[in-house]
């Protein structure tokens, strides 16, 4: 299939709608984010959620690759990470122009396997047509898994259960987080993400061979941009680097705690973190 990049500009309103929505599932008491507010960091990725449509969506429910994606063969994707740089605030209710491109498409050999890197960056202009957000995602691609031959169990109807608001100080600068089907199907829902590794569990387990569901890296990512809002920081963000390192699966106890003065980690029962978010202060906007 030949497949060339190019720049895809479109016109978009910051909406309230996923917003709200982000403010419900997270339930944690910090401020409402509504019309006329600056978003917080990183908000962008749900309140300029895209939907594309039905009819051109592939087999793991992302809309399938030739397109504005290149077509890459390997099967299984992830997000992977990127970096974000805050150069003026978005406010919700208001018009940005988008412009989203793939940059360049690598492959490599990682320890799990064939990998392909597809580095997307995406620029979103505000109103005074200021460069306000510049963003690069990291997408991977991936070689398909082993599928157990017997499909895993469940697990205890317990777990499935909604796990109640997610965030819970633990500590000193340590929170848990707790993830549950319905807080996925929810965020996936808000974020417009189609991605069936998220709440199809026969999928997830028995096509891609995960353990469980897999909780989204923008989900973890977000959840360590919250820890700044529920200690009250109100420095102003310049950039934000943030990494998926290893899976995070649906119910498994997750912690986010800080690795270093600039740095916050979500940590499962190891010290090698699932998910890093790097934040430099500075010229960038305060938080709502
Ligand atoms: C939304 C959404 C989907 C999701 O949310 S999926 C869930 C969130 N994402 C994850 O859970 C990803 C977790 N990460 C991993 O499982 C592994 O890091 C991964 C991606 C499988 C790679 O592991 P490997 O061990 O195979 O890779 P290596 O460490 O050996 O590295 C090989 C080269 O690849 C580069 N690389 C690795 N990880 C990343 C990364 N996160 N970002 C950018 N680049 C990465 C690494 O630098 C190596 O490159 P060299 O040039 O040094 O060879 C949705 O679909 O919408």
């Amino acid at each position: 299939m030949s497949w060339e990049p190019h720049t895809l500009t479109t016109r978009e309103t910051v909406e309230p709608g996923p917003v709200a929505a982000l403010s419900a599932l997270f339930d944690d008491g910090t401020p409402a984010v509504g019309p006329g507010d600056a978003l917080p960091p990183l908000w962008h990725w749900l309140a300029l959620a895209r939907w594309p449509v039905s009819s051109v969506l592939g087999a793991d429910g992302h809309p399938a690759r030739g397109s504005f994606l290149p077509p890459v063969e390997l099967p299984r994707r992830m997000f992977a990470g990127g970096e974000v740089a805050f150069h003026a605030p978005l406010v919700v209710g208001s018009t940005v122009r988008r412009q989203a491109r793939v940059e360049s498409v690598t492959e490599k050999a990682g320890r799990s396997g064939r990998l392909v890197v597809v580095v997307v960056t995406i620029r979103l202009y505000d109103e005074r047509d200021r460069l306000a957000v510049e963003e690069r995602q990291d997408l991977i691609y991936r070689e398909a898994g082993a599928v157990p031959e017997q499909a895993a169990p469940a697990g205890p109807a317990a777990a499935l259960a909604p796990a109640g608001a997610p965030f819970a100080r633990v500590g000193e600068g340590a929170w848990r987080f707790a993830t549950d089907p319905t807080l996925l199907m929810r965020f996936s829902a808000a974020t417009s993400n189609p991605h069936r590794i998220h709440y199809d569990w026969p999928y997830a387990t028995r096509v891609e061979g995960y353990p469980g569901l897999v909780v989204h890296g923008p989900l973890m990512t977000l959840a360590l941009a919250e820890v700044l809002r529920l200690e009250g920081h109100d420095a102003p963000v310049a950039r934000m680097r943030h990494r998926n390192r290893k899976p995070l699966f649906c119910g498994r106890p997750a912690l986010l705690r800080r690795i270093d003065a600039a740095t916050l980690g979500v940590f499962g029962q190891d010290d090698e973190p699932h998910s890093t978010l790097a934040i430099e202060f500075g010229e960038g906007f305060g938080h709502a």
